[in-house]
């Protein structure tokens, strides 16, 4: 049987006196450890700035093809921008070959660039000029505001893992002060072709930073997550709550003690007339481009090894991206 998905009360969680705060860090750090998965309720993000969102990224998808192309991604590996059906393979992140994942998408970077960055792999990849498109009107403020709640959301999320972990609650403040997080706004469209053999929605990847905050479609199917047991479960959408699961970069940081948990989006069933398109958010939140992400004093093993050499934020966040992108084909 499995269990019911948890949902975490992040007023609750910041109001609270701190025994309580210590009993449900425990229980994040409980989460984290099974399934790095869960739900985020009582957040304080303003319904309207979601509506606002969800309805232009909508819009957008409803443009025709080639108005879509206008706010393309200028070149393969480009990580901002519009971005077709078939164009990416998140399964490739893992070395796994399989044909292009279904969904399209649209794809934003962080706001502004702070002045003091100068690695020019910084400048032009994470710091790459959003392009936006000019259709549908409204679009632009709509995304940004949605950005920076996702921002502010994710900074207080980490607050709470911080607190997991048994660490001061502003313990990863200063490695996601100058975060390079990425919003992306994902469609997958009606399907009234058969897929490939081996072609998904969004093929079986892990995210690669600190912490992804999702939005599912209102009762929608379809994402589903490895449970340590092995078996493809889903993860359903919690009204009026976002789905958020921890990345690689936090696996690192906690020695694995903390697991970034492999997940897709399936095809609908034929049979059940299932055809359906399927929108979502994700916020990919990635700390700053040079915070070195080494295992935590408290994860080492006895010995005080550690799993994984310390990474960079942003170069490990580039090589992960590219390895994912289709080349054309020639
Ligand atoms: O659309 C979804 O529900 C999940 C998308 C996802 O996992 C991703 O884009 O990394
Ligand atoms: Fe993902």
């Amino acid at each position: 049987m499995s269990k019911p998905f948890p949902v975490f009360d992040l007023a609750a969680f910041e109001t609270a006196d701190p025994q309580t705060i210590k009993t449900l860090g425990e229980d994040v750090d409980r989460i984290c450890r099974e399934t790095g998965f869960l739900a985020i309720g009582n957040h304080g993000v303003p319904q309207e700035i979601i509506d606002a969102a969800w309805g232009k990224a909508h819009e957008f998808f409803d443009l025709p093809a080639d108005v879509k192309q206008q706010a393309r991604a200028p070149y393969d590996g480009y990580p901002y921008g519009y971005l077709g059906p078939e164009k990416e393979a998140l399964a490739k992140s893992r070395g796994e070959d399989t044909p292009p994942d279904l969904k399209e998408s649209f794809n934003g970077g962080p706001l502004a660039t702070p002045a003091d960055v100068s690695d020019p792999d910084a400048l032009s990849f994470c710091y790459a000029d959003t392009i936006w498109p000019g259709d549908p009107d409204g679009f632009v403020d709509a995304w940004k505001t949605y950005y920076r709640s996702m921002e502010d959301l994710a900074s207080r999320i980490m607050k709470v893992f911080a607190v997991a972990l048994n660490l001061p609650d502003d313990y990863f403040e200063s490695f996601i002060d100058e975060p390079i997080s990425a919003l992306r706004a994902l469609n997958y469209p009606e399907q009234t072709l058969a897929p490939k053999a081996g072609q998904l929605r969004a093929g079986a990847h892990t995210d690669y930073g600190s912490l992804t905050i999702l939005l599912p479609q209102a009762g929608s199917r379809g994402l589903e997550i490895l449970s340590p047991e092995g078996d493809w479960i889903a993860v359903p959408p919690v009204p009026g709550a976002f789905v958020i699961n921890i990345g690689d970069l936090m696996a690192r940081w906690t020695n694995d003690r903390w697991v970034s948990t492999l997940h897709r989006v399936v095809n609908p069933p034929p049979d059940e007339g299932g055809m359906d398109r399927r929108q979502s958010f994700a916020f990919f939140h990635q700390p700053n481009w040079s915070a070195s992400i080494e295992c935590l004093e408290s994860c080492r093993a006895e010995d005080g090894g550690a799993k994984y050499p310390p990474v960079l934020s942003g170069p490990y966040l580039m090589s992960k991206f590219q390895a994912t992108t289709v080349p054309k084909a020639s």
